[in-house]
């Protein structure tokens, strides 16, 4: 085996996991709506896959980079702008991509940091198509008393959700292993972490296509979308290693 695919196969993925991955993301996405409240959510149940990170991670950068449109999630230097669960889907993908609201924002007025948490809380709650939430860390900093706040939180809604370390172009090599070790270290024993972490940067376009692995393995392992043969994630479960035609 490559080394390569060795590296793959230790973090739960395959090269034709990273094929199906580029051609979810190979599609044009949208815009489909904003909404200030869980009422406002469509019924059709898709798939939901969150991102969540506090302001000024990274996210909208991050979610560009994945969906490779430049404008679609505003990128801005003003921390904490977006209040909305904002909505992304494309056309024929049986899931769409919510960007959460920023949280951490030091200035936010407290009202605004209560709707967030009104808002985030009934989201994650009683939404039964949300199957993953992706928790974006800033490299730099590794894991802040806010962002441990929101893995309580989907620990205790027992949403299952992983870390993807952002900005890591501006690490040494490293740096982003001790990153990476001290952020694994520290969801170790959390009930709904998925155990493996997506090392990225938008500005080098570096760890998109393993995220976008991590995502077809997901929809794999959801049996929303078909694969052939099997890889196996380290904890006895089987997952596809060669991608059915989306
Ligand atoms: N060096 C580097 N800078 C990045 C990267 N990703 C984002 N940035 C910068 O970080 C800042 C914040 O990026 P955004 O993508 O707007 O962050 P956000 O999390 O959406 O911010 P909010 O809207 O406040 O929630 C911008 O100045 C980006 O250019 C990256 O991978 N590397």
């Amino acid at each position: 085996m490559a080394a390569h695919e060795a590296d793959l196969e230790a973090i739960g993925l395959s090269e034709g996991l990273l094929d199906a991955g580029d051609q979810l993301f190979a599609r044009e996405w949208l815009f489909e709506k904003g909404v200030v409240a869980a009422s406002g959510l469509p019924v059709d149940g898709r798939i939901e896959i969150a991102f969540a990170g506090r302001s000024n991670v990274g996210k909208s950068s991050l979610l560009n980079a994945l969906v490779n449109q430049k404008g679609l999630a505003r990128t801005s230097n003003t921390p904490g702008r977006t209040q909305e669960l904002n909505l992304f889907s494309a056309d024929g993908m049986p899931f769409r991509i919510v960007d959460m609201p920023g949280y951490g924002f030091a200035k936010a007025p407290l009202d605004a940091v209560e709707k967030w948490n009104k808002l985030i809380r009934r989201y994650l709650q009683g939404r039964v198509e949300l199957a993953r939430v992706f928790v974006l860390i800033d490299s730099r900093h590794g894991l802040k008393k806010n962002d441990l706040d929101i893995l309580k939180m989907l620990d205790e809604t027992a949403v299952s959700y992983q870390i993807v370390l952002t900005k890591t172009d501006k690490l040494k090599p490293g740096q982003i292993e001790r990153v990476k070790q001290s952020v694994l270290d520290g969801i170790q024993r959390r009930p709904a972490a998925y155990p493996f972490i997506a090392v990225t940067s938008s500005e080098k376009k570096q760890g998109i296509d393993t995220l976008r692995g991590f995502i077809a393995r997901l929809l794999n392992d959801l049996g929303a979308l078909q694969f052939e043969a099997g890889v196996d994630d380290g904890a006895g479960n089987s997952s596809s290693g060669t991608s059915h035609p989306l």
